[in-house]
């Protein structure tokens, strides 16, 4: 291990991968560092992601994908399900992947590129100089060290403890920190091509649970509820257990995992003095179907651009650093997760009726815009009274 790069990655999730590659792609000294003893385990994800999404940063590869989803389902209370499925082009809405093999796919591409991958190596704190974040101290299996660079990207995940360390306003208030258990489950009987989402206060409140399939009668089946409904994984691992007891009888569970995912704005802003939050750290987690895969991609990716041009242009400081908060924000993805938070604020207000009614309007179609915006239009054509609701929910909000 050296001490000295020109960029420092914090985190070997799909954030930090991206930011890597990127960055030793563009001729930069790269050093990514990862706390865990193996890079990918132990998942915490459902592992689904849009297919059009995926194909952005990297080929699909079969030996990471687990199953091909053709369609998603959102199942109400009462049991009505509205169908999102492929559309006219004929792309089917996603795949589950396999994480374990997919993180260490892309960390790999990062090694491959010349980046420094160094596991078991944990950043304990920001190395700080008149303000300015020069590195990090690091305990590497155990041994402490100072790992200079001109500029870190904390992609460190939920916790986001190296920005917050930096002096960043990391908190996410606990309602809006969905409180999450799953199972990795097999022998159980579902539909293998659909990926199915149960909405109900009795079932997930402020949440919903999920019944994500990989192949050979075997599923992610997971809930995330709001945290001021439960505070740890534990309750919601009562709704879960509740749900598996009825569902699913005669299946085996492999896996747990217990998580949080930040569904609330992403961070006031992103960078600092020599500094670049990305990925979950940075909250970017999309809030109304808690997809953050591509989205940690994206800002890594963009991240490592913008700090290769400040490295060579000799500037790190927080304005130079600056056009990566503007353009992710400007994005397509900035756009989608402000709307989608404002959508998710009003759904999480729906009681079990309301959200019976909703789906019973629109459960005979067939939905060939698989997105949360070809949802909420088919919605309001059927509802017309919501589109007041929403747009007294957006004058609240804005
Ligand atoms: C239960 C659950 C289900 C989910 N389901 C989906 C889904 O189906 N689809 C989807 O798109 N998203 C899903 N997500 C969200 C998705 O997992 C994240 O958005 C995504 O992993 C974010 O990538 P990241 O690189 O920002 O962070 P992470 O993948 O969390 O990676 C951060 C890495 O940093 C390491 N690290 C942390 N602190 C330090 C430190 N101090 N020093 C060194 N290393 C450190 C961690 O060990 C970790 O490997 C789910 C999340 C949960 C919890």
């Amino acid at each position: 291990m050296k001490n000295n790069y020109d960029i420092l990655i914090i985190g070997g999730g799909p954030a930090g991968a991206l930011a890597a590659k990127t960055a030793a792609e563009a001729g930069n000294t790269v050093c990514l560092i990862e706390k865990r003893a193996a890079i990918g385990t132990p998942v915490r994800c459902a592992e689904g992601i849009g297919k059009e999404l995926l194909k952005e940063f990297i080929k699909p590869d079969p030996r990471w994908i687990a199953a091909d989803i053709e369609r998603a389902r959102i199942i109400s209370p009462n049991g009505t399900a509205i169908s999102l499925e492929q559309d006219r082009a004929g792309n089917e809405v996603g795949y589950v992947l396999d994480r374990k093999i997919f993180d260490r796919e892309l960390v790999w591409q990062a090694a491959e590129a010349g980046a420094d991958v160094i596991v078991k190596t944990r950043a304990t704190a920001p190395i700080m100089e008149n303000g300015a974040v020069r590195g990090a101290k690091v305990l590497s299996v155990g041994i402490p060290a100072d790992i200079r660079a001109e500029v870190v990207i904390a992609a460190d995940g939920t916790e986001a403890q190296f920005a917050r360390r930096a002096g960043l306003d990391t908190v996410v208030p606990l309602r809006e920190m969905m409180s999450c258990a799953q199972y990795l489950m097999t022998d159980i009987d579902i539909d293998a091509g659909s990926t199915d989402f149960y909405l109900g206060n009795e079932i997930a409140p402020e949440g919903y649970l999920w019944v994500f399939p990989k192949g050979n009668r075997t599923a992610n089946v997971g809930i995330g509820i709001s945290g001021r409904k439960s505070r740890d994984g534990s309750r919601a691992k009562d709704y879960l257990d509740r749900f598996v007891a009825k569902n699913f009888p005669n299946g085996k569970t492999i896996e747990a995992i217990a998580g949080g995912v930040p569904v609330c704005r992403p961070l006031a802003c992103t960078v600092a003095d020599g500094l670049m939050v990305a990925g979950d750290a940075a909250r970017v987690v999309d809030p109304i179907t808690g997809g953050g895969i591509g989205n940690a991609m994206y800002t890594g990716r963009l991240a490592a651009q913008v700090a290769s041009k400040c490295i060579a242009a000799g500037d790190c400081s927080k304005e130079a650093l600056m056009p990566y908060d503007a353009e992710w924000r400007a994005s397509k993805m900035g756009t989608v997760l402000e709307r989608n938070y404002k959508v998710k604020e009003y759904f999480v207000t729906l009681d079990d009726a309301k959200l019976n009614t909703l789906a019973e309007s629109i459960a005979q179609s067939s939905l060939k815009e698989f997105s949360v915006l070809g949802l909420i239009k088919e919605l309001i054509k059927r509802n017309p009274k919501l589109l007041l609701e929403l747009k007294a929910l957006k004058d609240t909000l804005s």
